[in-house]
């Protein structure tokens, strides 16, 4: 977040800096909640309309945290959206991989030119420490050094594990949604895992939607159904607890799922402020990855294709992720995520001294 041109200058009130704020904190997530606390108008300033729009993700970059130090990563992130601050993001990680290796501002990426880059397979490795921990990146790059966007990213993320399977969560009768109700149902069964952030992984017939996500649903239907769940499931506190990392206690988002194919699956993340996962969201197939493990579907090695709902809307699957299980340990499954990204532009953003609005606004549809 220290002196990112990218996103300078942010405004031109005289009372803020130009610069982006050094943020405090001994630790990524100290500096996490002092972002939330002391600065979250910039966040909404970005993420919001007219600069932003609700379904807006952002990363923002700190270069110094207690894992850059220690010599375990080499820059740091906090990804933010249209409510708050993710822990973990793996559309935004891969789309990371190539800016970070791309540029050769030190001022953005002090640490650039220690990446290391093995000729037999034209792979920079490059480790983002997200909130959730290390995401360990691997970024093709050309012969000339630039990213190769031909060629997908690749990222390792952290320890992923269900923590409630085939939980049956009976919904109160005055929050039935419609679709629920017309299948004349008042109980959902879904399962809850832990893949850098907490999800809730449902499929939409359990959502009332018999003909699942391609057949009659619109996303408005789903809007309603997901985000009733979501009210229910976040005030049960006791669903989302971290081994270590009280500030990780939260359910970021719900994933409605359906297997397409063998090894194929499609579905929509609906996460923070019911903000739709353009990705097929890299935390989640590491979710989905790990519940596949823990059933008994996936074994280690394998390989899954997840399309994502703008494969869904559109009907070009075969744009989305790639999930492998790589290793099992102790903590949880070691999920491999494949996906590309590409550039398609750079913005200033500004807000001038008399904008009435300067934090932006949301022009959303009611849940
Ligand atoms: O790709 C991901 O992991 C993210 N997408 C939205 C929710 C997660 O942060």
């Amino acid at each position: 977040m220290t002196r990112s041109r990218i996103i300078s200058p942010l405004t031109a009130d005289a009372n803020r800096p130009e610069w982006v704020p050094e943020l405090e904190g001994g630790t990524l997530l100290e500096k996490r909640r002092c972002a939330r606390d002391k600065w979250d108008d910039i966040r909404m300033r970005l993420m919001r309309e007219p600069r932003g729009h609700a379904e807006m993700y952002g990363a923002i970059l700190v270069q110094e945290t207690e894992l850059t130090r220690s010599g375990e990563a080499d820059i740091g992130v906090l990804f933010c959206h249209n409510e708050g601050y993710s822990p973990m993001c793996g559309h935004a990680s891969i789309a990371l991989g190539r800016l970070l290796v791309d540029t050769h501002d030190l001022s953005i990426f002090p640490r650039r030119n220690g990446l290391v880059k093995d000729l037999s397979t034209g792979l920079v490795t490059l480790r983002l420490h997200a909130p959730c921990g290390i995401v360990q990146l691997s970024v093709p790059v050309k012969p000339d050094g630039h990213s190769d966007p031909t060629r997908p990213v690749s990222f390792i993320g952290v320890p992923s594990f269900p923590t409630e399977r085939n939980l049956v969560v009976e919904i109160p009768a005055d929050k039935v949604w419609p679709s629920l109700k017309a299948a004349g149902r008042s109980a959902v069964t879904l399962d809850i895992v832990y893949a850098g952030a907490f999800y809730a992984l449902v499929s939409a017939s359990e959502l009332g939607f018999p003909a699942g996500l391609r057949g009659a649903t619109t996303l408005t239907e789903l809007n309603h159904a997901t985000a009733a769940l979501k009210a229910l499931l976040s005030s049960r506190t006791e669903l989302f607890v971290h081994p270590t990392e009280a500030d990780l206690n939260f359910l970021l988002g719900i994933i409605v799922r359906e297997v397409t194919a063998q090894q194929r699956e499609t579905g929509i993340c609906f996460f923070a402020e019911q903000q739709i996962d353009r990705s097929p969201c890299g935390s989640g197939v590491m979710a989905r990855m790990a519940l596949g493990m823990a059933q008994g579907r996936l074994r280690l090695g394998e390989t899954c294709e997840y399309d994502s709902v703008v494969s869904i809307l559109h009907g070009e699957p075969g744009h989305g992720f790639r999930g492998t299980a790589v290793e099992e340990r102790e903590e949880g499954v070691i999920v491999k995520v494949e996906g590309r990204a590409f550039y398609t532009g750079a913005s200033s953003f500004v807000v001038e001294e008399h904008n009435a609005l300067p934090n932006g606004f949301v022009v959303g549809l009611p849940a």
